[in-house]
Formats: structure tokens, C-alpha cells, sequence
């Protein structure tokens, strides 16, 4: 469970997160919002490159706030960002063994780690190209085998199937949808697609202007005529 008590992040006159207050259970929930709403502030608060005002964050009853940048990655904290991370000449196998690097996973059962999680994210038979010559959801795939592989405990991703076709979105979503019982990690899955958020996540919470807006049943909360208002009412105008 992740406790998100009181934050707020100030950057000058704007304030990205207010008082954010919400808990995220052990499965993949959503984060949802309009531009701007504070969600890309509230991932960076978690990953160490925000430092808020005030506010805590208690992750599996650990105060993730309280530990450096590197401490959370080895803890467990892992990120999928919007912009692909991985290195075009490198292969699959050689990104997902940095990343492993990275995040402290003993060096005699690295390889083994990287295998286990390129077969979870079904790029096995991809794995010595390099990533620059694969399709984009083989990309995105390899890009989510670097977040799940070891150990995760938590797992941000912003926006996992941008710019791929439904049918590819929709598989990308089952396998994020299957992290929490095969990885053992939560998951927050920043998204405006709201298809792949009703797919994958069972909980969804809607930030507005650094707020709180609703949190709870994902099906509940895109019924909110709130949310409606704030957030799903503009989208497709
Ligand atoms: N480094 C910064 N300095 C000043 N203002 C910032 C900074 N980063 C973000 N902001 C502001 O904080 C607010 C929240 O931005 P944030 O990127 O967290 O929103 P978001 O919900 O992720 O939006 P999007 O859906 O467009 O990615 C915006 O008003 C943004 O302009």
C-alpha cells in the first residue's frame, strides 16, 4: 500500500500538488487528469527529483521520501517514462542487465533476472537486436522489462502504450494488468487512454489542479459527474 498524506510541491507561484492525500493499494491503479493537473510532479516526487513542501509518502510502510535517489531504486521504485529510456545499440538482454546494475541485483544472478523478465514481458526471441531496430511495442516492451525485472515493489509508468495501435495497447494493458500477481509489485499508471485505465486498473484516482478530485472503483470514479466535468467532459471536446 502507498500512503500519500498532505503533499504539496511549490514552484514559485504554482502549486503542481496540493495537499494530495490518497492511498494506492497493492494493484495497478490509475492516475488520472487533465494537463497540467500535477500527475508527471506527483512521479517525480516519488522517484527523488522533486522535493515537496510538506507531505509524506509511506510505501509498504517504508517512508519512500526519506530515502535517496538510489536507495528507492534499490528498494524497489521503478519508472517507465513516456520517452523511451533504453539505448537504440544496445540490445534487449544489454539494457535490461544496466538497469539490473542499476538497481543492485547480485552480479552472479543478474543474467538470470534479465531472462526471466524478458520472457514475462515476451521479447525472448528478440533479445539480441538492438532495441532501435524493433517495433515500437517491442520497445515499450523492452522498456517495461526494465521496470519489472528483479524485484520490483512499485512501478510508475506514464503513459505505456502511447502512440501504439488498440490491439497492441489492449495486449500491453493484460500484461501490465498481471504484474501485481506475477512481479508482486504495485503498479500507477499515469494514462488519458481511458480504455487501457478501464482494462488494467482496478482503482483510479483523478487529480485536478494538485488535488484530489475522486479515488476509489475506476468504474465509480469515471461515473463521477465530477470527473466528468473536470476531466472526461473536456477530452473529447
Ligand atoms: N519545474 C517546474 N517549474 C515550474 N512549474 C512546473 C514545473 N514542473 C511542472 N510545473 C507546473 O506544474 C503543474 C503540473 O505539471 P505536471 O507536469 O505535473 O502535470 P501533468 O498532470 O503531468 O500534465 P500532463 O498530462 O500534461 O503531463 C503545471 O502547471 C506545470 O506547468
Amino acid at each position: 500500500m502507498i500512503v500519500v498524506d498532505d503533499l504539496t510541491v511549490r514552484f514559485g507561484g504554482v502549486t503542481p500538488l496540493d495537499a494530495m492525500t490518497v492511498t494506492f493499494g497493492g494493484g495497478v491503479s490509475g492516475l488520472l487528469g487533465p494537463n497540467g493537473a500535477g500527475k508527471t510532479t506527483f512521479f517525480n516526487v516519488l522517484s527523488g527529483f522533486v522535493r515537496p513542501a510538506a507531505g509524506t509518502v509511506r510505501a509498504f510502510d517504508d517512508d519512500l521520501l526519506a530515502m535517496v535517489d538510489f536507495r528507492r531504486a534499490r528498494w524497489g521504485l521503478r519508472r517507465c517514462f513516456q520517452q523511451e529510456r533504453a539505448i537504440a545499440q544496445l540490445s534487449a538482454t544489454e539494457n535490461v542487465l544496466l538497469l539490473a546494475e542499476q538497481v543492485g541485483i547480485p552480479r552472479g544472478d543478474r543474467r538470470r533476472r534479465v531472462l526471466d523478465a524478458l520472457e514475462f514481458v515476451g521479447l525472448d526471441d528478440a533479445t539480441d537486436q538492438p532495441v532501435g531496430m524493433l517495433s515500437a511495442y517491442d520497445r515499450r516492451r523492452a522498456e517495461l522489462a526494465r521496470a519489472i525485472v528483479g524485484a520490483p515493489r512499485l512501478v510508475l509508468l506514464d503513459e505505456p502504450a502511447a502512440g501504439l495501435p488498440d490491439s497492441e495497447s489492449r495486449d500491453l494493458a493484460r500484461l501490465i494488468a498481471s504484474i501485481p500477481d506475477r512481479r508482486g509489485a504495485a503498479v500507477i499508471v499515469v494514462d488519458h487512454d481511458i480504455d487501457l485505465v478501464q482494462s488494467c486498473c482496478a482503482t483510479a484516482t483523478v487529480l485536478d489542479f494538485g488535488r484530489v478530485l475522486a479515488s476509489g472503483p475506476t468504474a465509480d470514479v469515471l461515473a463521477d459527474p465530477r470527473v466528468i466535468h473536470a476531466y472526461l467532459g473536456t477530452e473529447g471536446s
